[in-house]
């Protein structure tokens, strides 16, 4: 053995008294190769346990990829015996295999054995829970975008000679692509929508905020402390799909749909939208095929972009870099929000914590190549936050403030029913900062969106002379 293949094989200790015994949990080995460095494999074990199986074992490689197996041949065996021993029922693969190398893989394992690579476990994952019509479209896009190489490579590997030469003109191959045709397409019918809704919202004189970020990063967590509390009697215009409740949980993807609801940060009038974590390690396909969270964030006056301060400084850079490169590029302003602060660092004094997870994430950022990433030169200043200890939320909502695309403009004019009219007009869109009555004049201080600070002038200005 080359000292390139040092690695492990195990089976795991089972009588763990702590560990929940899961009937309906399917068993599974854990596999993973990494071209540097021992394999970790604790985001993989969790994304497996929230999946509904039992990991009962792993086998490990650092090694460059080999074509068949993606791990070496001798170690794909390993991974056989140790699947067969334990009579487990699926490898949960820490990669993305090819349609050639899944197959292959299955050809060696005992039959019947599953084979499921990261982005075939995230698509799981979304499946236990797609609750809104765009969660249901984006996923099914998802899994017919990964399925099809898939079918193409299974009716290559069965089929006669004639197949195995034109596979894409299988009937079976030509539905999968319509289906997929037709998803994209209700999926732009969607996007539209929410384009719309967008528009509409902004024109009312909220600001577009979202939370973005890493599966279990706090996003959920963050947008109920930024909400306002909901109350029975919302005022007209209240946007049709302000969710009351948002889902916070210890486990990957709880959110899958994008939520929205309405805040006041800094004093302004917001939308927050919280959105569907990402995870590294899915194609590109796969991350595009969650196009109303990316929309939603790339569209948004500002974005937060929360980042877990608690994981240690590899992990904190893998998953801001997966959040990085899916988001790309945005309209808008980046404000990176260190979460969980209280458990950044070692356990000292508030403030060790939060430098800790500051300087944990200015290496993290400094490392990236802004070509790859262009979004990193939206980036602002971090501000760290711990939810659970309501701390640094003032410094956020300035951030956020500060971040907005603002106006300011003051206006006197006759007071009178046409000023009364305008001034209810522009507190309804939360734009007045304050009201001077002297004589017959009333003096308006305007501060907010640019385009409804400019329509509440107008519309005072129109009692005005002349107006
Ligand atoms: N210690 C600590 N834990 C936190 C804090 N904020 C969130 N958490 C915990 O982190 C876990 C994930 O929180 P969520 O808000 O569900 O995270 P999310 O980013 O919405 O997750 P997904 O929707 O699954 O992507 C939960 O167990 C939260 O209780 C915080 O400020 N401090
Ligand atoms: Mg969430």
């Amino acid at each position: 053995m080359s000292r390139d293949d040092a690695t492990t094989n195990e089976r795991d200790a089972s009588n763990d008294p702590d560990r929940p015994t899961d009937t309906d949990a399917t068993p599974a080995v854990v596999a993973a190769r990494t071209p540097d460095g021992p394999p970790d494999t604790t985001e993989i074990r969790e994304l497996a346990a929230a999946a509904g199986y039992a990991v009962v074992g792993e086998v490990t490689q650092r090694r460059r990829e080999d074509p068949t197996y993606d791990l070496g041949r001798g170690k794909a065996e390993d991974l056989m015996r140790l699947v067969a021993d334990a009579d487990a029922e699926a490898v949960i693969y820490d990669g993305s295999l090819s349609p050639g190398q899944t197959f292959s893989l299955g050809n060696l394992l005992p039959t019947g054995t599953a084979v499921i690579d990261r982005p075939r476990l995230a698509l799981e994952l979304f499946a236990d829970a797609a609750d809104s019509r765009a969660a249901d479209r984006q996923l099914e896009l998802a899994r017919l975008r990964y399925e099809l190489p898939r079918l193409r490579e299974s009716i290559a590997r069965d089929g006669g000679e004639d197949v195995r030469l034109r596979p894409e003109g299988d009937s079976r191959v030509l539905d999968v692509e319509k289906r997929i045709e037709s998803a994209e397409r209700a999926l732009d019918e969607i996007a539209d929508d929410r384009a719309a809704r967008r528009a509409e919202r902004r024109d009312a004189g909220f600001d577009l905020v979202a939370l973005a970020g890493y599966a279990n990063a706090g996003k959920s967590t963050l947008a109920r402390r930024l909400a306002d509390e909901v109350s029975d009697s919302e005022p007209d215009g209240e946007p049709a799909d302000l969710a009351a409740t948002l889902s916070v949980d210890d486990g990957p993807f709880e959110t899958l749909s994008t939520t929205t609801r309405r805040a006041t940060i800094g004093g302004r009038r917001t939308l927050v939208t919280d959105t569907v974590g990402f995870l590294d390690g899915l194609p590109h396909e796969a991350v595009r095929s969650f196009r109303t969270t990316i929309e939603a964030i790339r569209r948004a006056d500002c974005a937060l972009l929360v980042v877990d301060a608690s994981d240690d400084p590899a992990d904190l850079r893998r998953k801001l870099r997966a959040s990085l490169s899916a988001i790309e590029a945005t309209d808008g302003p980046v404000i990176p929000v260190l979460s969980k602060a209280d458990e950044a660092g070692a356990a000292g004094t508030e403030a060790d914590d939060l430098s800790a997870a500051t300087e944990a994430y200015e290496a993290a950022v400094a490392d990236l190549d802004p070509d790859e990433s262009p979004v990193v030169a939206s980036l602002r200043p971090p501000v760290p936050v711990s939810a659970r200890d309501d701390a640094g939320l003032d410094e956020l909502a300035a951030a956020v403030a500060d971040a907005l695309p603002t106006a300011t403009a003051t206006v006197e004019a006759p007071n009178g029913g046409d000023a009364q009219a305008a001034l209810s007009w522009a507190y309804d869109r939360g734009v007045v900062e304050g009201v001077d009555y002297e004589g017959d004049a009333v003096t308006v201080e305007l501060a907010g969106r640019p385009a409804v600070v400019d329509e509440a002038e107008r519309r005072l200005a129109r009692g005005g002379p002349g107006g």
